[in-house]
């Protein structure tokens, strides 16, 4: 498998995925045989209602230390507050993430898991299965046009992938790749800020262009009145800082998604 060239990638996101293609320099690029396809994460968010997909986030670059949540724990909470699946990060230096996070929470509930992290390297993928993950995030502003390539390792190796896009040009390119899943990525990574009215745009472009997989809203969700702008639009909304940082996680998941 190609490498993606970094050096290109702006901003915030250039320095943690610099950092990442760092600590996988010397890894094994072998993906070993195909795995079956078990489309557990694509199937739970196939419901009729926008689902919910929580994630166990305990920091981000944009707000330092969040929560200081034990996994198994936040995960058991957002399946009582009724999250369809879960997103656990496993970036250590921006995001307090790693491998042990992901492998308690797929321990503790039947919910699928997505290994939330800067996939840069095959062995990200091989590694996102043998832990036990659902899904893989696959960034379409770091992997550029090798999108295809990793969406081709990802589903070799048994597991969905959120290919995430923030802009036309990557929509563009997470469509020709054949993405199932598409997300919308409210947040720009390379500055950080946050616009809601990019989920909305975004998805109705992938519908308009014939899309039919599924399509989730991300990031900067906080109260019930932002969810209702990709109701009926979205499949699935992805949030994390607000209900991490709630206190009480199953509660705080149940009330954001009530109309
Ligand atoms: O904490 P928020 O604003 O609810 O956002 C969750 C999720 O969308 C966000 O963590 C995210 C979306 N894409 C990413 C890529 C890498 C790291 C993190 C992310």
């Amino acid at each position: 498998m190609s490498t993606p060239d970094l050096t290109r990638v702006p901003g915030v996101l250039g320095r943690i995925v610099d950092l990442r293609a760092g600590d996988y320099r010397d890894a094994d690029p072998a993906l070993g045989g195909a795995r079956p396809a078990a489309r557990r994460f694509e199937a739970a968010l196939r419901a009729p209602d926008l689902s919910l997909i929580a994630e166990v986030k305990r920091a981000s670059p944009s707000q330092g230390a969040i929560a200081p949540l034990d996994p198994a724990d936040a995960a058991r909470a957002y399946a009582a507050g009724g999250a369809a699946a879960l997103s656990v990060l496993t970036e250590p230096r921006y995001f307090d993430g790693n491998r042990e996070a992901l492998l308690e929470v797929v321990a503790v509930t039947d919910l699928p898991a997505l290994r939330k992290d800067f996939v840069v390297h095959s062995a990200m993928l091989r590694e996102a299965a043998d832990w036990g993950a659902s899904a893989a995030l696959l960034m379409v502003s770091v992997l550029r046009e090798h999108t295809g390539e990793y969406l081709g390792a990802a589903h070799h190796l048994g597991l969905d992938a959120l290919v995430e896009v923030h802009d036309d040009r990557e929509l563009d390119i997470a469509l020709e790749a054949g993405a199932r899943i598409i997300g919308v990525n409210n947040r720009d990574l390379t500055t950080l800020e946050i616009d809601l009215n990019v989920s909305p745009r975004l998805i109705r472009r992938a519908r308009d262009a014939g899309f039919a997989g599924v399509l989730v809203a991300e990031s900067g969700y906080r109260a019930p009145q932002d969810i209702a702008a990709v109701r009926g639009l979205a499949d699935a909304v992805l949030v994390g800082s607000s209900l991490a940082g709630s206190g009480d996680l199953a509660r705080a998941a149940r009330d954001l998604m009530t109309a």
